[in-house]
């Protein structure tokens, strides 16, 4: 691996619920090297996005997070960073994407307003005008062809595909070295899911930023990703390249995933 960006050593996450604590993450390891995809895999309520919140300091307070260290290259430590300053690390540094775009836009400020609030909230200083510029070049990068329409407009005027462009334009404008996404293509047409990987994985090749990528999709794993994560019940229980991990897996739980997939021979086509 190239240049280390994010290095999580020994995570945990406790959750504490009425029923006593769930040990949601229990003491896992990434890595996610400069210019690639780091895939994390594994069936749902594995842990993955607990895993990345807790990466982010998203998770609330009923939640603990422990580790030696999650430490963002040119940052240093984020679990020894204060709320406060974790703030300015999210969207400056680390660029988020979830699931549902709709959920990350704002759905009473128009598209345009968003890129501004962003800018002010990151403390750049930047005239409306300047703001409105940045944003149009920004849609227009990732693949938006009016993008003066859509940032006159609201959220709820979008499909999809299109909310979700526009999320992963505003995740990138302050340009961050890594961009983390939960799932970004679930509830996607097909098509639009493909497109929506092709301008990830885009960022990624052409402007060497990094990508840690969740889904429970082999298939966009074995498409996209350079290396991959499988996680069981909190745990890493395989990691490697994609390559190596997909022709022969060492765990059988790796194993059963591989054999899960319908089309598996189109897993191999893929990795080539
Ligand atoms: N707020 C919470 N309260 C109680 N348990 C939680 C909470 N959040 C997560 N968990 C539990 O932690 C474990 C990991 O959940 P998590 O959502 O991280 O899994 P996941 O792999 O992302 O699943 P999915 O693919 O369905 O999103 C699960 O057992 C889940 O039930």
């Amino acid at each position: 691996m190239t240049e280390t960006v994010l290095d999580v050593k020994g995570l945990t996450v406790d959750i504490a619920t009425p029923d006593g604590v769930v040990h949601a993450v229990r003491g896992i390891d990434l890595q996610v090297g400069r210019g690639e995809i780091l895939g994390v895999v594994g069936e749902s309520g594995c842990g993955k996005s607990t895993t990345i919140k807790g990466i982010l300091g998203l998770l609330g307070p009923n939640s603990t997070v422990g580790a030696d260290h999650i430490e963002l290259a040119g940052h240093g430590d984020l679990l020894r960073t204060p709320a406060k300053k974790m703030r300015h690390v999210r969207g400056r540094r680390i660029g988020f994407v979830a699931q549902n775009p709709f959920g990350s836009l704002n759905p009473i400020y128009s598209i345009e307003r968003q890129f501004h609030e962003l800018q002010k909230a990151h403390g750049t200083k930047v005239s409306k005008k300047e703001s409105r510029e940045i944003a149009l070049g920004m849609l227009a990068g990732v693949g938006i062809v009016n993008p003066a329409r859509v940032l006159d407009g609201y959220a709820h005027q979008l499909s999809g595909g299109m909310a979700q462009r526009v999320v992963i334009a505003l995740a990138t404008t302050l340009s961050p070295q890594l961009l983390i996404a939960d799932e970004p293509t679930t509830g996607l047409d097909v098509t639009v899911q493909a497109q929506i990987m092709d301008l990830i994985s885009g960022l990624v090749r052409s402007e060497q930023r990094s990508v840690l990528l969740v889904t429970h999709d082999l298939g966009v794993i074995a498409q996209y990703a350079d290396r991959v994560v499988v996680m069981l019940e909190g745990k890493v229980v395989e990691h490697g390249s994609v390559t190596d991990v997909m022709v022969d897996p060492q765990h059988e739980y790796t194993q059963k995933l591989i054999s899960s997939v319908p089309k598996r021979e189109e897993l191999h086509d893929v990795i080539g």
